[in-house]
């Protein structure tokens, strides 16, 4: 049994190192990838390994797939796995940010489809990746089905050495961290700062004013708030995370789309159904437009 993995940038070739020590595992992509890869890992090993990789459009797929780990960006998903001639029935796992194409996915694939919320940490460089951080991740689907497969995947994941857990409440998860990228990453892809900076003025204000805004829509949306609440959990990440480059920032900086639309979308989308006020978000939105 294989584990394809579709999106050769941070996330997928930190699961293709990862995995496959244990197990067989295809990379695929739309540009030739080197045969051997490096992993830096966060203690700051570099271990190199053999990936078996292929152009999405051409590959000759195995007959026997455990998953197909769609890791692209979320606007390139859907045209990315329309790329692939798969068995309907071929097990998805959506490794995306925001909440955009998790729920259209969800419905238009015929096979199981699992959300992944991941906090692991990854950024490529030539010939590798580095995984900066380790994390923990959660993995299931929508509708509360495929525990089993969830479960399953879950193991081969943490024997990998990327912890993951099955759950039942993934949807809840995905829109909390879209609720934290919706506080954070806007601000500092705008305004070219460190995920700490955001701590200071003149830009602590515009992260409360985000607050404000966000905690009313995602009651309205049934989200349940986390125990310390949006504020506490917000602050928290951006003290945790306080010398990251965001990767809404790493984007704009190489001056690539950002995804924008999966993390304010559903929230702008879900404001205006809901008759609650989104000016932040609007600004935030409208701010990003010249790198899109
Ligand atoms: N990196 C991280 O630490 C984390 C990332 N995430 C989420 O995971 C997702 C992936 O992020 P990340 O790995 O950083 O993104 P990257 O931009 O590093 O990787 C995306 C990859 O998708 C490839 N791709 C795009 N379109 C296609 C296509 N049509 N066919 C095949 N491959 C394609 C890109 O290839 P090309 O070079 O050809 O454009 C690139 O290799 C995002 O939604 C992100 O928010 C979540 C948590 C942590
Ligand atoms: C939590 C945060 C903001 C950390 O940088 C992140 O997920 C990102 O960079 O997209």
């Amino acid at each position: 049994m294989t584990q394809l993995i579709l999106g050769p940038g941070a996330l997928g070739r930190l699961l293709a190192l990862r995995l496959a020590p244990l197990e067989p595992v295809k990379l695929l992509g739309r540009r030739p990838l080197s045969a051997r890869l490096a992993l830096t890992t966060p203690e700051g090993e570099t271990l190199y390994r053999e990936i078996d990789s292929a152009l999405s459009g051409e590959a000759a797929l195995p007959e026997d797939v455990t998953a197909l780990h769609l890791t692209t960006k979320s606007m390139s998903a859907e045209a990315a796995l329309a790329s692939l001639v798969l068995p309907p029935q071929t097990p998805l796992v959506l490794w995306q940010n925001g909440y955009e194409v998790q729920p259209r996915l969800h419905d238009a694939w015929p096979g199981p489809v699992l959300c992944a919320s991941t906090s692991e940490g990854a950024y490529v460089v030539e010939d590798g990746v580095v995984h900066a951080g380790h994390g923990h991740t959660w993995l299931g689907s929508l509708d509360g089905k495929h525990a089993a497969l969830a479960t399953a995947l879950a193991e081969r994941l943490s024997r990998a050495g990327l912890p993951a857990t099955a759950v039942a409440d993934i949807r809840q998860r995905l829109w909390h961290k879209l609720a934290v990228n919706a506080a954070i990453n806007p601000l500092v892809a705008r305004f070219g700062i460190r995920n700490g900076q955001l701590r200071d003025r003149p830009f602590r204000p515009m992260v409360e004013a985000m607050l404000n805004e966000l905690a009313p829509i995602l009651a309205a949306e049934g989200i349940p708030a986390p125990e310390p609440g949006w504020a506490a959990l917000v602050w928290g990440v951006i003290e945790g995370t306080a010398t990251n480059r965001a990767s809404m920032l790493q984007d704009a900086s190489a001056g690539r789309p950002t995804e924008r639309d999966a993390i304010l979308g559903p929230l702008l989308e879900a404001a205006r159904r809901h008759g609650l006020p989104h000016d932040g978000l609007l600004a935030a939105y409208r701010g990003l437009d010249r790198y899109h």
